[in-house]
Order: C-alpha cells, then structure tokens, then sequence
C-alpha cells in the first residue's frame, strides 16, 4: 500500500424522489488498500459504490486515479455489482470471455476461471441458469477480474458463497491487494471485513459515521471487554456483584459484567462464588467489529443481553466454571450491459 490516492469521494450526495441515500459522503483510498464499506440495509453502500463507479450520478467530488468517476479508465476498473443477471444461456467459461472481449487486453479466460474456483470443465462449461447460487455469484466475480483492474468494487461479493469458496475469494481479494490492487468492498459479514479491510467505513442514513483499522473501531466504539456467565442466574445474584464494582447487565439465563479486563476474571470468579452465582459456563469476550456495528447502528441482534433486558428466573448451579474465550462490471459502465443498464435510475 503507498500513499497514492485512487478512489477519493468529498461531499458526495444522491437523492432518489426524497430519499436521501448518501448525506455529504468524503474518503480517501489509498493505492493497494482494501476498504470495507459496512452499514445496515439501505444505509447507501451500493449507492456509493454506483456513484464511484460512474453507473450512477452524485452530487459533489467523485474521482478514480483523480479523475472523475464516470470519465475513468474503465480498463482500470473491475466493478461486481450486487445484482448482476448476466445472459443465462452462456456457459461460465463463454460469459467471462464475453466480457474478456469487451477489453483491449485481457486475461486468459482458464486463469481468471481458476481464480474464482470454476476452473473444472464440468463448472465452466455449465450454462449460466444451471450453475448453483455460489457459482453464480463466483462467475460474477471472473468477470470483475477479467481485465486485470487496478481498482475493484465488490458489492457484497460473498454473499451465496460457501463458506470454503469464501475463504478462497477472501484468499484472493489479499492476494490482489498484496499486488498494489485497490478494492472496496461492501459487506454484512463482519467477520469477512475484519479480516480482509484495513480500514472500514461504517454508513448509516447516508453518513459516514466512523472510519479507521478495525482495531481503531473497536477501541474507539467496541465497549469494554466483559465475561458472560451462563445459566440459571437470579437477579438476586447482581446485586452483590454491583456492590463489589462489578456493572451487571441481567439477560434471558446470562448474567454480563461489563469492563472485566484479563486481570480481573480472578477477581470475578471469585466474586461469583462470593455472591452464589451458580453458572454452567464463563465465556470472557472482547468487544468486535460486531459490537461497533450495533452500537454505532443502535441494532441489536436477537438473544444480546442488554440493560433492560428482562431478568429470569433461575435456582443457579454449584457447575465448575469453564472459563472460555472468545476472541475476541464486470469493470466498466461501458463494459457492463447490467450496470449500464441500472445507471442513474
Ligand atoms: N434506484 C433507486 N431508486 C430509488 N431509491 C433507491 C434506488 N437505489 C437506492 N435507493 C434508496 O436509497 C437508499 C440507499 O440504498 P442502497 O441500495 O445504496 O443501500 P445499501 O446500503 O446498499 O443497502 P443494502 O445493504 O440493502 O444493499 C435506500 O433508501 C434505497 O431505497
């Protein structure tokens, strides 16, 4: 990565009828960088990738390799839309060299196949509709990479994959990043961004609300590590803890202490015993990209324990404590019929 500037965007701003999907959106990416764009269901990240990649229009500054979005070299671009429906009658293999054929220079069509895990003839030569969800999105992707992009936006790109297949395109994705390609990504899992992004971009409502390493996210919004004692618990059993220190979130057969560092667990365990917390498991996590995500987005998932949620029932339990931790297009507008097709609806 070096300090070049590739993908640049300052006070980018795009209204569909009233909504408002991007609200004074600037970043910088840098040559080589990966950037995960993150935020819930219509927060604007295919909107912004759209209006980067010149498939839509935006208000404000919008520049690749600094010149403007839609007047880029599309041959430095390699674009995965999120919906992409390419021609169902065309084998893997024909598809990709269709979109091959759209470019002066190209990769061969078996290299750009084998990158994305299609390489066998009984996958490539297998029409487009007769492909499972996984291969579909896989030879969406060859044709993203087949012109050699020196920029790639992935717009969700795992999404369908199995799990081994996404780790291979993660594979993939460092591996053309360690070779000075830039790429911005968009995604829902926060696992695959943790790992691939060095640094992310949280939207909500068309806001750019945090951005930085992902260590710097959880740092700066994570919260504090806490232990998760799990089983029958009584609200009973908080109070003591409370008045010892320990902040104690009550949650459906968990009980959270909140800001327990490695170098207090002694001390909770002991505070457990103390106040007759009976548990079946102790689970010590650190704060994640997750944890960022839902408190910066005020999401919650399902089964979290919160402050307010309600307090249950229980007898508690002599179990010995398992302690455990958890550890923490197809490049071109021009080039690409369906992303020419949706630009600036
Ligand atoms: N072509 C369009 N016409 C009208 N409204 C649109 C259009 N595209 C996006 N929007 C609206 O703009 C907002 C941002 O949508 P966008 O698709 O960019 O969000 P997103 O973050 O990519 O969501 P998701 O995670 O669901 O893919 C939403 O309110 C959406 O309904």
């Amino acid at each position: 990565m070096n300090d070049a500037t590739v993908v640049r965007a300052v006070d980018a701003r795009k209204s569909y009828d009233g909504t408002v999907a991007l609200d004074g959106v600037s970043l910088d990416v840098h040559e080589g960088e990966v950037f995960g764009l993150i935020g819930p269901n219509g927060a604007g990240k295919t909107t912004l990738v759209r209006a980067l990649t010149g498939t839509a229009s935006a208000e404000g500054t919008l520049e690749l390799f600094g010149d403007p979005a839609g007047d880029s070299d599309r041959s430095r671009v390699g674009l995965l839309p999120q919906e992409f429906g390419p021609p169902e009658r065309l084998t893997a293999r024909e598809l990709v060299a269709y979109y091959a054929g759209l470019y002066d220079e190209s990769r061969p069509v078996g290299d750009v196949l084998d990158d994305v895990g299609l390489a066998d003839d009984a996958d490539a030569d297998t029409w487009y509709e007769n492909l499972s969800g996984g291969q579909k999105r896989r030879a969406c992707v060859a044709t993203a990479l087949v012109n050699d992009p020196d920029v790639l936006f992935l717009d969700e790109p795992t999404t369908g994959i199995d799990p081994a297949g996404r780790r291979a395109l993660w594979g993939l994705i460092e591996s053309l990043a360690d070779g000075g390609v830039t790429v911005f990504l968009t995604s829902h899992s926060m696992e695959e961004v943790e790992r691939l992004a060095d640094r992310v971009g949280l939207l909500r409502d068309g806001e750019l609300v945090a951005v930085g390493t992902p260590a710097e996210l959880v740092a700066d919004h994570g919260g504090p590590a806490r232990l998760v004692v799990a089983g029958p618990v009584v609200e009973a059993g908080a109070e003591p803890l409370r008045e010892v220190g320990f902040t104690v979130e009550v949650g459906a057969d968990e009980l959270v202490l909140g800001d327990v560092s490695p170098a207090d667990l002694a001390d909770a365990v002991a505070a457990l015993a103390e106040a007759g917390v009976g548990y079946e498991s102790l689970t010590w996590t650190e704060p994640t990209l997750e944890d960022v995500y839902l408190r910066l987005t005020g999401e919650e998932f399902e089964g979290a324990a919160t402050p307010g949620a309600s307090a249950v029932e229980g007898t508690g339990a002599d179990d010995a404590a398992a302690a455990g931790e958890e550890a923490a297009g197809g490049a071109a507008g021009d080039a690409d019929p369906a992303a020419t097709a949706e630009a600036d609806r």
